[in-house]
């Protein structure tokens, strides 16, 4: 049977362990897909500083390769350019494509899918989202035939990695990145992580699929981790709770909602002891009910397993004359911005320990329409706190709320605001 040639763009710590899998695997993989699997070159950026791939598939000419005779392009390189460019020229030459960059997917997948369908070729990516997890496949093959109304969950490893180390251990934040970074979990530019841009790239992949809308990072509302304190993990504790990153994308009637931002949940919730590096989301659909994946969310094993899932599966197609599956857009659901959607606070304040305190601050509640669900008042000396949760109401009727709560003169501070999410409202 003829190979199927590979071109791999990317060898770092998804691209390495993908070589490793190619090489050991090779008799498995050729009997799954049909053909043998043929990794024809591999391009990076410093073909030098690769000791552990073999010397004479390394190029520093990414472009010469994607041009060469190959039929699959594997891209574990990241960004948006060079990359997109040299995805568009391999679909539009007919190369299919398999990619773990949810950077570019969640910006690009229209232009993407449309250079694909120009010359029959697959676009895969099952690696970008909640890297080893098969998320992807389920969502847009398994569910194709129900309504999914929800998708919720903890879809960045590396924050993860940082949120369960500070309330495990009381851990440091920016100590616990660099180990995450030296695991292999963060991006190139950490960043990324824990100002929440890689968690709303995946929602907004997410969001595309489950929803049959297209979905880009720009319509995704996100809050990184950078502002949540120790002080908001132990009040988060005192009550119970835990904080997640969560990426929550939902059906609201004929629109969408998309976001991504810390959030309290119950500790006894199942996502609250999702520790680590992985990922757990779930999915509400009208006839399944609720489903839930977990597993490995980030690192160089665990997402080379979803890449090369994603290989046999383009391999396959061609080995049979079979075509992946296409976007599917036809729904087009308006995105709602955030301001519509309706989530629950939880509010820590410094106040004035006087009477009235808490009969100004919820008038300001009622007069904004935000029903209290709680309130915790502590401290006896001239400095009090205290600790209001909401129940439901729209984000814009909350965030007018805490602004005016903050010019009260009774108020000395607002010391930190938190969704919360998992409970009932
Ligand atoms: N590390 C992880 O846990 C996961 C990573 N991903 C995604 O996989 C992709 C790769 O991630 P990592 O392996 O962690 O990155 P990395 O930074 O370890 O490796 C990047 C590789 O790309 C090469 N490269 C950079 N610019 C290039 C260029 N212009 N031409 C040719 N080669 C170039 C570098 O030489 C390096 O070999 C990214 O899109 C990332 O978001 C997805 C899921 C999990
Ligand atoms: N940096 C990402 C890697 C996987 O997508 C993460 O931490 O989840
Ligand atoms: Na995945």
């Amino acid at each position: 049977m003829k190979p199927i040639k590979v071109a791999l763009l990317g060898c770092g710590t998804v691209g390495t362990q993908v070589v490793r899998l190619l090489d050991e695997q090779a008799d498995d993989l050729a009997a799954r897909a049909g053909a043998p699997i043929e990794l024809t070159g591999i391009a990076v950026r410093r073909p030098d500083r690769h000791r552990d791939v073999p010397k004479d598939l390394l190029t520093a000419d990414a472009a010469g390769l994607v041009a060469s005779d190959v039929d699959v392009v594997v891209e574990v390189i990241g960004g948006i350019e060079p990359v997109r460019t040299l995805l568009l020229d391999a679909l539009r030459a007919g190369k299919s494509v398999v990619s773990a960059n949810k950077a570019l997917l969640a910006e690009s997948s229209g232009e993407l899918f449309a250079a694909a369908d120009e010359s029959g070729a697959d676009l895969y990516f099952e690696a970008a989202v909640a890297g080893a997890i098969p998320l992807l496949r389920p969502l847009r093959e398994s569910l194709a035939g129900d309504r999914i109304t929800r998708v919720m969950g903890i879809v960045n490893g590396t924050t993860n990695y940082i949120l369960s180390a500070m309330d495990e251990t009381g851990a440091n934040y920016s100590e616990t990145l660099e180990e995450a970074s030296r695991l292999g979990y963060a991006e190139a530019d950490p960043t990324a992580d824990v100002d929440g841009y890689d968690a709303a790239s995946k929602a907004a992949i997410l969001a595309s699929i489950a929803f049959h809308t297209r979905v880009t990072a720009n319509d995704v509302y996100r809050e990184g981790i950078s502002a949540v304190t120790s002080a908001d993990i132990v009040a988060a504790r005192t009550l119970g709770r835990t904080i997640k990153l969560l990426a929550i994308c939902e059906r609201v009637g004929d629109s969408v909602a998309v976001r991504v931002h810390p959030a309290m949940i119950p500790r006894s919730h199942p996502l609250a002891s999702v520790g680590g590096a992985f990922n757990a989301v779930f999915v509400e659909a009208e006839a399944a009910g609720q489903l839930m994946f977990y597993g490995q969310g980030a690192g160089g094993a665990p997402t080379a397993s979803a890449v090369l899932g994603d290989l046999v599966a383009v391999a396959r197609n061609r080995v049979h004359s079979g075509r992946g599956p296409r976007e599917s857009a036809y729904a087009a659901l308006e995105v709602r911005p955030i301001g519509q959607v309706r989530t629950r606070y939880h509010l820590s304040l410094d106040v004035a320990d006087r009477a009235g305190v808490l009969a100004s601050v919820a008038a300001v509640f009622a007069e904004h329409d935000v029903s209290i669900a709680a309130v915790r008042q502590e401290g006896r000396t001239a400095d009090a706190s205290l600790v209001i949760v909401t129940h439901a109401a729209p984000d814009a009727a909350l965030k007018s709320t805490v602004d005016k709560v903050a010019g009260l003169p009774a108020v000395r501070e607002v010391v930190s605001v938190m969704r919360v999410e998992g409970e009932e409202s």
